[in-house]
């Protein structure tokens, strides 16, 4: 047998549920989905967004070619009047990181959300017009995630009613920043607020890079690249900048004023927005990042749940088939949860998206009660789900055995390009820090503050800390109520014993520093209840289609009893669970994992991806992988030729005993 197409075939007869509708209940409605399958199929069908050869090209001809898909992008946009969504999916389909990104996802919200309305109204225009392109400059050579450590100074002139940015040091050079290097003409660079003397926090200013007539920085300003980053292509296509600012004028009103602002006089004024409001940019962004992990997750998952059934090893007799690899009770217990958590992803992203958008309208009603659940909900949530979808990625480059390690697998580049995601916009430790504070707050005021929103479920604490679990058979884990309240169980629990331990220390912040480490995996565990919580809410919902539902209930117990069984020394030392119990959730869960597997590929094809957005020979919808994966090693400019270059120079003279005698 030289392809898997056959295997495919049968695979998709196996499924038990109706694969169109569970692609609407993937895409989240059925308008969302015929949105998305167009813009999907118009980016796979124009050659421009060719990215097969990505990994090959060197680093200014990817950048160039990477330039020039966003030109065709943004024509493309104009004429076919795109909407922002449409423009957004279509980003998302030529799947390649660009100064587009921090000019849409970064620079416009950092002003819709920190401009005063004049502000937006000047500059919001030119941005969406791309008559200005803007990126976000907050990291420095020596600080990231301590923003208020940054150096980079912005020092108020009244006698020319300016701001001067200075770099004061080496360290304060920014590094990083998206689109810099080489593309943008603007930038919010965020700095020290200095006036007569005094530091007034750290604040964001609109700052002119570059001449808007023939692209050099402006005086004063010296940029370039950082240099090339982890993975070939990968995210490479991206010119993340370094920028010195030497005694760089700006106007005035180019400090983004909605949270404090300075008067003509220089005087420092601070509203009743909160300060938070400057980090609002990073909330927005990192509800992105956890809906874009379900998109990456599921490509991986889709490669290697396809490969994985045309794969055959082992246990052929008499010159009969081999054995699917899908078949082994190893490769499904490392890939059935990864494509459970993949729908688990989708779906608490979804939850986020909407959380999200409320706060925002609340926040644009200067109501902020929120702010502080909504900060650690994407905090806690980006760090989850991020190092959960690059350890899933890797875990499905094993899972591909050896063809994974080519770059035609589709999943080194996947791998490369999303890795950087549990660093940006906040290392997912510092994120889980972050949550750690809200919980202890949450768990300090228990006696007299009903918890609400996402730790609400702590309003039971006495039961959470006294009932333990009644689970007698494997069967009776198949309860969500059972499985939840186990989560909070162990979540609350585990936040309790983190206060309990923090009131003995005399200084608050000392214990939280000794401690951190047992409070980032107690945020872990109130995260979890998060995702597992939405997953049931999602169920409650109507889910039309025969079989999705309860297709989407074995996967739900998947993803729970999973990460039971990973965390169960959680549940045992908290003892909510009982040794007995957690080995039924295990038996249960490869009950579970023999239902899933005549509906993988199904479940997998569900996520409607193209071969182009896949990029993988592997996870091709056809299954025809040996013959393509041998083409494309012929199809290789290596195999160009049968002599390769430096053959005769250097290998020829070991051969011949001539290596004294050659010049080398
Ligand atoms: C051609 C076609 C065009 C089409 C359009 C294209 C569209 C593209 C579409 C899709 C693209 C994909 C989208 C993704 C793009 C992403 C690109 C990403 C590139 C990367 C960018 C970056 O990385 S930017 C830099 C990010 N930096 C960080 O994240 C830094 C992390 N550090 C911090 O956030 C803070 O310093 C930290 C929270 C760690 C601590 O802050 P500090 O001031 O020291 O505060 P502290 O005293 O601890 O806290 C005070 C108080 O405030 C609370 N708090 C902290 N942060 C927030 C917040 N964000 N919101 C609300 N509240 C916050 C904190 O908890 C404290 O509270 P209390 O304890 O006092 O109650
Ligand atoms: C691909 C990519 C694109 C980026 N794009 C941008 C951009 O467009 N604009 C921009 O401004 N920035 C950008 N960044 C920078 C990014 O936001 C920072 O790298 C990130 O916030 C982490 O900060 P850091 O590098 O200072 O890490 P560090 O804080 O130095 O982290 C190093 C280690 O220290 C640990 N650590 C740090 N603080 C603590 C603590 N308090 N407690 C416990 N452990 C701690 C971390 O967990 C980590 O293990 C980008 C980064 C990458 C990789």
């Amino acid at each position: 047998m030289e392809g898997g197409v056959d295997y495919l075939i049968d695979e998709r007869k196996k499924a038990q549920f109706d694969v169109e509708a569970m692609k609407v209940a993937w895409a989240g409605s059925r308008q969302a989905f015929e949105l998305s399958d167009r813009i999907a199929k118009l980016v796979a069908n124009d050659p421009i967004f060719e990215k097969f050869s990505r990994p090959m090209l060197g680093r200014k001809e990817l950048f160039k070619n990477s330039l020039r898909k966003v030109a065709h992008a943004w024509k493309l946009i104009i004429d076919l009047r795109l909407s922002e969504e449409e423009a957004k999916l279509l980003r998302h389909y030529i799947d390649e990181p660009a100064y587009t990104d921090l000019q849409w996802e970064m620079f416009i919200p950092a002003i819709e959300g920190q401009g005063t309305e004049e502000q937006k109204r000047k500059w919001l225009p030119l941005a969406r017009k791309m008559q200005v392109i803007g990126s976000y400059a907050q990291t420095e050579l020596g600080h990231g995630s301590n923003v208020q450590g940054l150096e980079t100074t912005a020092t108020f002139d009244p006698q020319t009613d300016e701001f001067v940015i200075h770099s004061p040091t080496l360290t304060s050079s920014k590094w990083w920043p998206g689109g810099t290097a080489k593309v943008s003409t603007h930038a919010i660079v965020y700095a020290r607020l200095i006036l007569d003397g005094q530091f007034h926090g750290v604040h964001g200013f609109i700052v002119q890079l570059r001449n808007l007539e023939n692209h050099t920085p402006l005086p004063g300003i010296t940029v370039g690249d950082i240099g090339m980053k982890f993975g070939n292509g990968a995210y490479n296509t991206m010119d993340n900048g370094v920028i010195r600012f030497n005694h760089v004028h700006i106007p005035r009103n180019q400090m983004l004023m909605r949270v404090s602002q300075v008067t003509r006089e220089g005087k420092f004024v601070q509203s009743d927005v909160p300060r938070q409001l400057l980090y609002g940019t990073m909330v927005y962004v990192r509800q992105k990042i956890v809906a874009d992990a379900s998109k990456a997750l599921s490509r991986a998952v889709c490669i290697a749940t396809r490969y994985s059934a045309v794969r055959r090893q082992f246990g052929s007799r008499n010159g009969g088939p081999e054995i699917q690899v899908i078949d082994y009770k190893t490769q499904q217990s490392r890939l059935f949860p990864l494509l459970a958590s993949a729908y688990a992803f989708r779906f608490v992203g979804e939850w986020l998206k909407w959380l999200y958008t409320d706060v925002k309208q609340r926040l644009e009603a200067n109501d902020f009660s929120t702010l502080p659940e909504a900060h650690a909900c994407t905090a806690g949530l980006k760090s989850l789900t991020t190092s959960a979808t690059a350890d899933g990625i890797e875990e499905c480059r094993k899972l591909c055995g050896g063809h994974g390690y080519l770059v035609s697998s589709g999943i080194p580049e996947l791998f490369a390009t999303y890795v950087p995601a549990c660093t940006f916009e906040g290392d997912n430790v510092v994120m889980m820090l972050q949550v750690a504070r809200f919980l202890v707050k949450t768990v300090s005021e228990l006696g007299y503050k009903q918890p609400v929103g996402t730790t609400a479920y702590m309003r039971r604490v006495t039961a959470l800390m006294q009932s333990n679990c009644a689970v007698r058979t494997a069967e009776e884990w198949l309860n969500p109520g059972v499985v939840v309240e186990a989560f909070e169980a162990r979540s609350t629990r585990m936040a309790v014993a983190c206060g309990q331990r923090l009131a003995k220390f005399e200084n608050p912040e000392e214990g939280f520093a000794e401690l951190s480490a047992d409070l980032v995996e107690a945020s872990l565990a109130h995260c979890q209840v998060i995702v597992v919580s939405k997953f049931v809410e999602k169920l409650q919902q109507e889910i039309p289609g025969k079989g999705v539902k309860r297709l989407l209930e074995v996967l739900f117990y998947v993803y729970a009893l999973f990460l039971l069984h990973k965390h169960q020394g959680d549940f045992l030392a908290t003892g909510y669970l009982t040794p007995k119990q957690a080995s039924l959730a295990n038996d249960q869960l490869r009950i579970l994992y023999s239902k899933v597997r005549p509906n993988a590929i199904a479940l997998v094809d569900s996520f409607n991806h193209t071969d182009h957005l896949l990029s993988s020979i592997l996870g091709r919808y056809d299954g025809n992988v040996y013959p393509k994966l041998y083409e494309a090693a012929f199809n290789d400019p290596f195999n160009d030729s049968d002599i390769a270059d430096g053959i005769h120079q250097y290998v020829q003279p070991m051969l011949r005993q001539e290596l004294h005698s050659a010049k080398l």
